[in-house]
């Protein structure tokens, strides 16, 4: 699905966007077009844009200028679909540590209705936190709380994943699943847009570089 997706109408579109912070133009004139089945990998150093991206992408932030389209609407006029079909994951797990894996998945539920695709023991199985469902976070490692955190994709029913530096603290193992799962997803007609430093072992993966988004050629 992700190698040819031209003749599709893309679900997401950016238009000329800019932002500036403290007075620093971190992009501009940034033109997007996110199809169904695309996976999109956000590349730029530290420092270059990538989290605020994200975060406008996610409607967190609103200082920006230009222009985000959803299903080819103003973002204003389709933001509580838009945000129904979104699942970000931020670059801190999000994990609550006081709780346990399956409480905060729990509480994850409750912010979607209670729909999850699959039983929360199940995802936790999937990203390796059999025996670990009942465990207070505070005592898991950092690579287990982002485990946490990725095991919500296997009950989202979300369209749009935002996912930044997914990767961090995974192991190789963590690293091919969550690549399989995505590429799954993917294929399924889900789109993706995700920042990291990491070459990613996925085919057809499509690259927007903020250093490249300076307008001069928008
Ligand atoms: N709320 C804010 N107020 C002021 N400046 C900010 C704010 N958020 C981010 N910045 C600045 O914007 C710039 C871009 O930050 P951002 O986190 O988007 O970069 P990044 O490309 O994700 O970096 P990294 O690869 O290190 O994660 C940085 O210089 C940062 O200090």
């Amino acid at each position: 699905m992700n190698k040819d997706t031209d003749s599709l109408s893309p679900i997401l579109e950016l238009s000329k966007l800019s932002c500036e912070r403290d007075e620093r133009q971190l992009f501009s004139g940034l033109d997007l077009q996110v199809f169904p089945g695309d996976i999109i990998q956000i590349e730029g150093p530290n420092g270059s844009g990538k989290t605020t991206l994200l975060r406008i992408l996610t409607t967190i932030s609103s200082d920006y200028e230009g222009e985000i389209f959803w299903q080819g609407q103003p973002l204003a006029k389709g933001k509580l679909d838009y945000l129904n079909h979104l699942l970000y994951i931020g670059h801190l797990p999000g994990v609550k540590k006081a709780l346990t894996p399956r409480e905060n998945l729990l509480w994850f539920s409750g912010m979607n209705d209670g729909h999850l695709q699959r039983p929360i023991e199940e995802a936790l199985d999937e990203v390796g936190l059999f025996g670990f469902e009942d465990v207070p976070c505070y005592s898991l490692s950092a690579g287990q709380l982002r485990r946490v955190a990725l095991a919500r994709l296997f009950l989202t029913p979300a369209r749009v994943w935002v996912l930044d530096e997914p990767f961090t603290a995974i192991d190789k193992q963590g690293v091919k699943n969550l690549e399989s799962l995505m590429a799954e997803h993917a294929a399924g007609g889900g789109s993706i847009l995700l920042t990291t430093h990491q070459d990613m072992g996925i085919d057809g993966v499509k690259r927007l570089n903020l250093l490249d988004c300076t307008g001069e050629a928008a």
